[in-house]
């Protein structure tokens, strides 16, 4: 075991059979990086329950410190003051176990790179790291026989990370779809019930809190595509960083939109979606092989969107801030994990439980590994991926401007599966109803059968520049329809 242990002077004799207090002569010291919003929660737990969890970790977790960027900062959770320090170098130096929850690349880079080398293992929420640079720091886990866990890193508070590296590592995952973001999810859950426009549901998530003063990450996806490169990584066991991730967020998701997908029994999520792809031979060429004899070649798509779901699906029903993920697995079928993706506690009792989980593997004297990488498999980009599309246009309510539109579709063999029309905001009519008032505009909203996304953007870039479209109102991608 890397990691150094200390024993108490005043330890009492060992026992045999289960000591349900712990064994009170060990001692793991740890320690915290960060004391905000999650590592306050985490120092508190740790204060207050210690005595419960040395009885499931097997030894006494002594918070030995905490580095914070400033020691005298007023704080919501009252905690000995002497416990702060700025001397986060030091506190690693002097820890058998390191949580990181400082955030951003750097120094959390640094500290958990020194904390690794020395043997220490440690536990991060660090999404924003993990999907820039995991392979590095997972790399130095196992070289130096330490563990480096990271449950909160993705849907906070749901086991998720776990289930795919332990529960499901004897089945194949084929696809992943997450609701991974509590801001967006509670921007467009607002916006489906208020009917109300994304910039002013914004500004009353920023004003109840939910939603940070800068909220870019989160609304333009890169949150959510952090977490979808940690998600595929483990699992399709390859190697997928942020950079790999296509993302687009919700900023241009309007409340037409929503009201269109709601009138066709839709709901709009922003979803993180991994999925495996099947590969097409270059031509002439054999198909390659993933080194598995037989198997077919795959390769693993990794992507962020605004998506339209069947209110039906269970990923449509996850309201407000909450998170969820789908998961489909070859023997298991279609797994869901549900519950709270973020907020200080919830995010605090992932910390614990890889907090403990790696003190019993470190006293048993056998880290597991962390890399779960075990191939490299090509990422796909979006010309090998078909999905469902939904296409709002404004155009001319004249005669046969449908029938140009629908002859677009078919010249670039995308398959129209509905088509809606509304006029003017009015009931929908059908065409050759009577006489229509000249100058009136149609709304037209088409969802097709799968398609590429490039014979997508070609039929769109078509439809613009027919003389009695006015405007594409919106692309939108579905799953499920
Ligand atoms: N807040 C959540 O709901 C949530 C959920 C899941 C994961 N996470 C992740 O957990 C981590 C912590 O998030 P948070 O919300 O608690 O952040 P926070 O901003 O509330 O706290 C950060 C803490 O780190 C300290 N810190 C930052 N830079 C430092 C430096 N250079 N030197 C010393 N101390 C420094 C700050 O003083 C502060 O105490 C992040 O990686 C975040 O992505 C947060
Ligand atoms: N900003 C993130 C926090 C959890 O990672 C969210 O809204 O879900
Ligand atoms: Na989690």
């Amino acid at each position: 075991m890397g990691a150094t242990m200390t024993e108490t002077s005043e330890a009492p004799q060992p026992q045999a059979g289960p000591q349900p207090e712990g064994d009170a002569r060990r001692v793991l010291k740890v320690a915290l990086l960060g004391g905000g919003t999650v590592g306050s929660q985490v120092a508190r737990i740790l204060l207050d329950d210690a005595e419960a969890l040395a009885a499931r970790a097997g030894a006494r977790l002594e918070l030995v410190g905490i580095a914070v960027r400033n020691v005298d900062a007023p704080r919501d959770v009252e905690l000995p003051h002497g416990l702060y320090t700025t001397d986060a170098e030091a506190l690693v130096g002097s820890a058998d176990l390191v949580i990181e929850l400082m955030g951003g690349l750097e120094p959390a880079r640094t500290h958990i790179l020194a904390a690794l080398r020395r043997g220490a293992s440690v536990v991060t929420g660090n999404k924003a790291l993990l999907a820039q640079d995991g392979a590095t720091l997972f790399d130095e886990a196992d070289a130096h026989g330490a563990e480096l866990n990271f449950e909160a890193a993705v849907a906070g508070a749901i086991p998720i990370i776990r289930p795919i590296r332990e529960s499901l590592s004897g089945d194949r995952i084929t696809r992943v779809l997450g609701i991974v973001n509590g801001t967006t999810n509670f921007i467009l859950d607002a916006m489906d019930t208020t009917g109300a426009q994304f910039a002013d549901v914004l500004a009353e998530a920023q004003r109840l809190g939910y939603a940070e003063a800068d909220p870019t990450a989160d609304v333009e996806g890169l949150d959510a595509a952090a977490k979808a490169a940690i998600l595929a990584s483990l699992a399709f066991h390859t190697r997928v960083s942020l950079d790999d991730v296509r993302c687009e967020g919700i900023t241009n998701v309007s409340a037409a939109d929503i009201a269109a997908a709601q009138d066709a029994g839709l709901a709009i999520k922003l979803l993180a979606i991994a999925e495996l792809v099947p590969l097409e031979p270059a031509d002439g060429a054999e198909a390659a092989h993933d080194g598995a004899a037989g198997a077919p070649r795959e390769g693993v798509s990794v992507r962020v969107h605004p998506t339209l779901l069947p209110r039906t699906h269970p990923l449509a029903a996850v309201r407000g801030a909450y998170n969820a993920v789908f998961i489909e697995a070859e023997n298991a079928g279609s797994l869901m994990f549900y519950g709270a993706g973020a907020g200080g506690a919830p995010t605090a009792s992932a910390i614990m439980g890889d907090v403990v989980t790696t003190a019993r593997r470190l006293l048993a004297g056998s880290p597991g590994r962390t890399g779960t990488a075990t191939r490299t498999l090509p990422l796909v980009g979006p010309e090998a991926v078909t999905t469902s599309y939904s296409i709002g246009l404004e155009v001319a309510d004249e005669p046969g401007v449908l029938a140009r539109v629908a002859a677009v579709f078919a010249e670039h063999g995308v398959s129209i599966e509905t088509m809606r029309q509304r006029i003017d905001g009015a009931e929908p009519a059908s065409e050759g109803a009577g006489a229509r008032p000249q100058g009136r505009r149609a709304e037209l909203r088409f969802v097709t059968h799968r398609a590429s996304e490039a014979a997508l953007a070609a039929t769109v870039a078509d439809i613009k520049n027919l003389d009695v479209v006015e405007s594409v109102t919106s692309v939108l991608r579905a799953e499920g329809v």
